[in-house]
């Protein structure tokens, strides 16, 4: 009892200190974290005053409470309980494994790391290698019901796609992206979710999976949360605008109930946005991919944007803009309770979505060039047919000879030409690449091997 211990002195260390921390985190603790929180809470008001979507509070809802609000939801517990009774497995099992998708699926949003860092480095990064312009914004898109759930329904052609719509839109709502599960790597799917992206599984034949994805997607557009989503379900391996894959947008219809606005329900209304780049950062990748047929490579966002960045460091030389321009179209918005009301089905949705993302797909210099490479059609003829059917071209103000100087300088970089401007051998697939978006703008039929040829991110 009275014996005398020896002990090293980094212990005696540890021991004294461990009561010191714990007496700091009781007196000093509370202060630290009111000082965060009234940081946090004036941040959000100074951004909801300036944001046309405000953020909801259920976007702001800590990711702990909103797993137990998904997995207690009445239709998830529904399905829990067909899963075990499916598979045999006890109950409290099955509601272990949908605790472990609400968990994979659920962001954990972060104001300040959207507003403070998120937004402001995608508009760095997009200056770094982009002229950004806007290509047209619908006059509907700019008068849509405050109170109406937002979705953006964008074509897929590079990483670049979320950096640049997350800088265009911040000024008026923060954007919840759904992604695909080639994100989910630590430390990325921390910063994923913090920026209030949702995590989803392509290919899961899990039916409770399915369900409580569902689920969250159906709470999140309930509760006013703007929205992103590829439908094309991958980066587009041709260029083209490809076809709307159902599961998403399937969701948002089965918890929509249009006889609830009049009571105080949200509508949903989907803006399309159409994408378009003089240099698509991945295309090497996606051209061999269709090339070969497979599906297995990948193009993830942190590779691209080291790369990307690489090409920007050798080429630094002052001048910005690396990549030429980079544009996005907003096109009509589309409310779906006036979808449903004219009688619309949900593939006649899908298909009018992507209809109007193809038709606001912005007409840059190197695709134009592009085209009339390919199609042998002089630009001044293919601006007049592309005029004629309504394109919007968003081509260098000097007129059509610097469109086409300046297009030939973006395919020669890219060594699709040459100084002279022929044509390199072996770079057939990527001039056909970049001229699709205007050929499909045309009107002309994408080739049997195009169809849907999108490879997933
Ligand atoms: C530095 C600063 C940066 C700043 C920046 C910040 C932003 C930081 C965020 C990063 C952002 C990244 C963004 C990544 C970009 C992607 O990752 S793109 C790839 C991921 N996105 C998508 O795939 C979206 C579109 N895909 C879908 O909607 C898919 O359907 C799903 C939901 C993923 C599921 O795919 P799937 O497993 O292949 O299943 P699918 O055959 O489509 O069927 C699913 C369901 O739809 C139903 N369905 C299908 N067709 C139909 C039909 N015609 N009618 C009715 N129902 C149908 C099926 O019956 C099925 O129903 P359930 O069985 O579930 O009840």
């Amino acid at each position: 009892m009275f014996q005398t211990v020896e002990i090293p002195v980094w212990l005696v260390v540890v021991l004294f200190a461990l009561p010191g921390v714990a007496a700091l985190d009781r007196v000093i603790g509370p202060g630290v974290r009111w000082f965060f929180r009234r940081r946090l809470e004036r941040l959000l008001a100074k951004v909801n005053a300036r944001l046309e979507r405000k953020i909801e509070p259920f976007k702001l809802m800590r990711r702990q409470d909103m797993v137990v609000r998904l997995l207690y939801d009445p239709a998830v517990l529904e399905a829990v309980a067909e899963h075990a009774a499916a598979t045999g497995v006890p109950g409290e099992v099955a509601l272990e494994e949908a605790r472990v998708y609400a968990r994979e699926i659920v962001p954990g949003f972060s104001a300040l790391f959207y507003f403070g860092f998120a937004t402001r480095a995608a508009r760095a990064l997009s200056a770094v290698f982009f002229r950004v312009r806007v290509g047209v914004v619908s006059e509907a898109a700019r008068v849509i019901d405050p109170r109406a759930t937002v979705i953006f329904v964008m074509n897929h052609r590079s990483n670049m796609d979320y950096v640049l719509v997350t800088w265009l839109v911040s000024g008026r709502a923060a954007i919840s992206y759904a992604v695909g599960e080639w994100a989910r790597v630590w430390p990325l799917s921390r910063l994923i979710r913090a920026m209030g992206a949702y995590f989803i599984r392509r290919g899961s034949h899990n039916a409770l999976y399915r369900r409580v994805l569902a689920r969250y997607v159906q709470m999140a557009t309930a509760e006013g949360t703007t929205q992103a989503v590829f439908p094309e379900g991958g980066l587009s391996l041709t260029g083209r605008v490809g076809a709307a894959r159902m599961g998403l947008l399937s969701y948002i219809w089965a918890g929509f109930d249009p006889a609830a606005i009049v009571k105080g329900g949200r509508d949903v209304v989907f803006v399309p946005v159409g994408l378009a780049y003089d240099r698509v950062l991945e295309d090497a990748l996606l051209v061999r991919a269709a090339r070969q047929g497979g599906r297995r490579f990948r193009a993830p966002i942190l590779r691209v944007l080291w790369e990307a960045l690489r090409i920007a460091l050798k080429r630094a030389g002052g001048h910005r803009y690396l990549f030429g321009t980079a544009a996005a179209g907003f096109g009509a918005p589309l409310s779906l309770s006036a979808h449903q009301a004219a009688g619309g089905d949900l593939e006649g949705l899908g298909v009018r979505l992507m209809a109007e993302v193809e038709r606001v797909v912005p007409v840059l210099a190197a695709p134009l060039v592009a085209a009339s490479i390919a199609m042998a059609v002089p630009v001044p003829e293919l601006v007049a047919r592309l005029e004629a059917v309504g394109a919007v071209l968003r081509l260098p103000p000097g007129g059509l000879a610097q469109a086409e100087a300046e297009g030939r300088a973006a395919l020669c970089s890219r060594g699709i030409l040459d100084a002279g401007g022929t044509l390199q051998p072996e770079m057939g697939d990527l001039l056909a690449f970049y001229a699709a978006p205007v050929r499909q703008r045309l009107g002309e039929a994408a080739a049997s091997s195009d169809i849907s040829a999108t490879q997933r991110t």
